[in-house]
């Protein structure tokens, strides 16, 4: 498709006809262009009939062309919305996802009922994404995440900073920094890898190619990680804990009763997003 566009409006318009023709969301057009114009959404809707300057022509082009290649467009622009905040992005951590939000939701309504001072660990913090959304939205609340990846904790740290987050980060494997410390907390929360090896391979290119490997695959039925947490769980749980978990549709079940299995005195419910997946499971122990 040859790019005739001159304005702003007929460069979103091109760009949508351009990424439907690559089966690619259409939305990302505006996105890229907004980001290279360095224009919120209001200023660009009160520019349509102003002309592009070539080098930005170029530039955005060129971001059409490599997301439509795969790369995600988060990537691109380097930034993703979360619980309405900004959140830098790039390849080492996974893009957070909206159904994550409906985790953090969870975790906010539970410990709002049941603490005032919560010590919460985030496991898997990736791009810091419910850590930091956890701290701010409960400022009482004493957080700390963990990663494997020193990657991964560079881009959290930069958002806790510029978020105005305080969080404590840990590089490490799943909850061995917490145990190794002594301490105890009120909430564990996790969205870990949880995708079975094999169905790595068959997600679309822009996830499989492009977002870190190990935020992705959780094992043979991907449930590895949710059976090593049931070992190192009641060595960090507070008597009266929670633990929140993100799961791959269909999991949910499994991981409850490794839960309840765990936790015999514990209240355990699967919990479904909006789009009736059940995509949450929480245990309240008492
Ligand atoms: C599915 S991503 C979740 C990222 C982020 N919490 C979110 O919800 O957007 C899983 C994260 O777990 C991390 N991870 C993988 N194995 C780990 C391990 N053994 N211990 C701690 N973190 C691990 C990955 O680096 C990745 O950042």
């Amino acid at each position: 498709m040859e790019a005739s566009f001159v304005k702003i409006f007929e460069a979103l318009n091109w760009a949508s006809s351009f990424l439907k023709a690559h089966g690619r969301d259409e939305n990302a057009g505006e996105l890229l262009l907004k980001h290279h114009l360095k224009m919120s959404r209001s200023q660009l809707l009160a520019s349509l009939h102003d002309e592009i300057d070539p080098l930005i022509r170029e530039q955005f082009l060129a971001d059409l062309s490599k997301h439509t290649n795969g790369i995600p467009v988060q990537y691109l622009i380097g930034y993703e919305e979360f619980y309405g905040r900004v959140f830098s992005v790039n390849k080492e951590v996974l893009i957070p996802r909206p159904e994550t939000e409906e985790l953090v939701y969870g975790v906010i309504e539970r410990a709002k009922n049941k603490f005032q001072h919560p010590s919460i660990v985030d496991i898997g913090t990736g791009s810091g994404a419910i850590a930091i959304s956890l701290a701010l939205e409960i400022p009482q609340a004493k957080v700390s995440a963990v990663d494997i990846a020193k990657a991964s904790l560079e881009v959290a740290e930069k958002n806790a900073r510029d978020l105005g987050a305080a969080v404590r980060f840990y590089e490490g494997d799943l909850l061995q920094p917490i145990i190794q410390r002594g301490e105890k907390v009120d909430i564990v929360v996790s969205n870990p890898p949880y995708i079975p090896d094999l169905e790595v391979e068959t997600l679309s290119t822009v996830v499989k190619d492009h977002e870190p490997l190990r935020a992705l695959a959780g094992g043979q039925d991907g449930l590895d990680f949710y059976r090593r947490f049931m070992n190192e769980l009641p060595q960090v749980l507070n008597s009266n804990g929670i633990v929140a978990f993100e799961v791959g549709a269909g999991q949910a079940e499994v991981v409850a009763e490794m839960l309840r299995a765990t936790f015999t005195k514990a209240d355990v419910r699967v919990v479904y997003d909006i789009n009736q997946k059940d995509r949450m499971v929480f245990a309240e122990l008492h």
